[in-house]
């Protein structure tokens, strides 16, 4: 018998960053008109890597559109540890500011660890924090990582059945892979955590029921990694350079290949990306009630 390849819906990450950024842009409307003062995000970033600029200036525009007041901090490439220091601490302070994000990479000479440790627990939007890590492993409530919850949140839009499935998550960093393993598990999933030491990667990869790519490695996953009837999501972001000043942004995920393997796939652009920054928003405006006993 041969398998009937499954047909393949798009999770799209776009829309819904649409339909929750509008609802926060509704509830925050609602808080000011009873007298309060608006959201505040701070979003630090150091030196001028271009991609990063990109991404923060998305983060600040969409929060001027929602709302929200923005306080980018932007430093030179060769600022020291001291002087970041102190501006987390002075953001510490700051009545106005609800929630912190240090743009990563940080340069080499920076200890990025030692930075976010600084970090108010309270205003750690980017679910960075050992103590909000700590909730995170306790299931309990708590600031969590923007890129995993933005996964979950759009696997729930879609009302996809997680407990007692196969997860494999590729990938094990702080801000992903690690953060998304306990969410998926939290939802009662048999997860796995493969990285670029796993020997037979594409025996395991093909267990998945649902497979994460977080390993930034442009294309990497392709169709014989895939279970048939897969959901497969795509947190890669990668730009390719096809010269003469032209580029364009892929994932971790052969899109066109795994297609018609997959039953469900996020694209990118407009997948997790969009997803990433609304979860920001959401956790801020959460961090703004926390404080303001709202
Ligand atoms: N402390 C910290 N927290 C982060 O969450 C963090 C970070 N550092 N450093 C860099 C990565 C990357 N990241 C993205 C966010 C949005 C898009 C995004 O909106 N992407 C659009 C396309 C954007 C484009 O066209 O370039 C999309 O996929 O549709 C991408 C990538 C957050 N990151
Ligand atoms: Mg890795």
């Amino acid at each position: 018998m041969t398998a009937v390849p499954p047909s393949c819906q798009i999770l799209d990450g776009k829309a819904l960053a649409q339909k929750m950024q509008g609802e926060l842009k509704q509830e925050i409307a609602q808080l000011v008109a009873q007298g309060h003062r608006s959201p505040g995000l701070a979003v630090l970033m150091v030196g001028d890597n271009p991609a990063s600029a990109v991404y923060v200036r998305n983060k600040e525009k969409a929060c001027e559109k929602l709302g929200m007041v923005s306080f980018g901090k932007h430093f030179p490439v060769d600022t020291d540890q001291e002087t970041l220091t102190a501006a987390i601490a002075s953001l510490n302070e700051d009545e106005r500011v609800d929630g912190i994000l240090v743009q990563l990479p940080l340069p080499d000479h920076l200890d990025a660890v030692k930075l976010l440790h600084t970090i108010d627990p309270g205003k750690d939007v980017d679910g960075l924090h050992p103590v909000n890590l700590g909730h995170l492993v306790r299931g309990e409530d708590g600031l969590r990582s923007c890129t995993p919850a933005g996964v979950m949140a759009l696997l729930a839009e879609y009302d996809l059945e997680l407990t007692g499935k196969n997860a494999v998550v590729l990938g094990r960093s702080i801000l992903v892979g690690k953060p998304l393993a306990l969410m998926l598990l939290e939802k009662n999933c048999t997860v796995t955590i493969a990285h670029s030491r796993t020997q037979n990667l594409a025996d395991i990869t093909r267990q998945a029921d649902i497979l994460v790519a977080a390993i930034g490695k442009p294309e990497f996953v392709t169709a014989d990694m895939v279970k048939p009837g897969a959901i497969v999501v795509d947190v890669g972001i990668n730009r390719l350079e096809l010269g003469e000043g032209k580029s364009k942004l892929v994932g971790d995920v052969d899109f066109a290949g795994v297609a018609p393997m997959a039953s469900y796939l996020t694209p990118v652009p407009g997948g997790i990306g969009p997803m990433t920054v609304t979860l920001l928003l959401a956790n801020t405006v959460a961090s703004y009630r926390q404080r303001l006993g709202l």
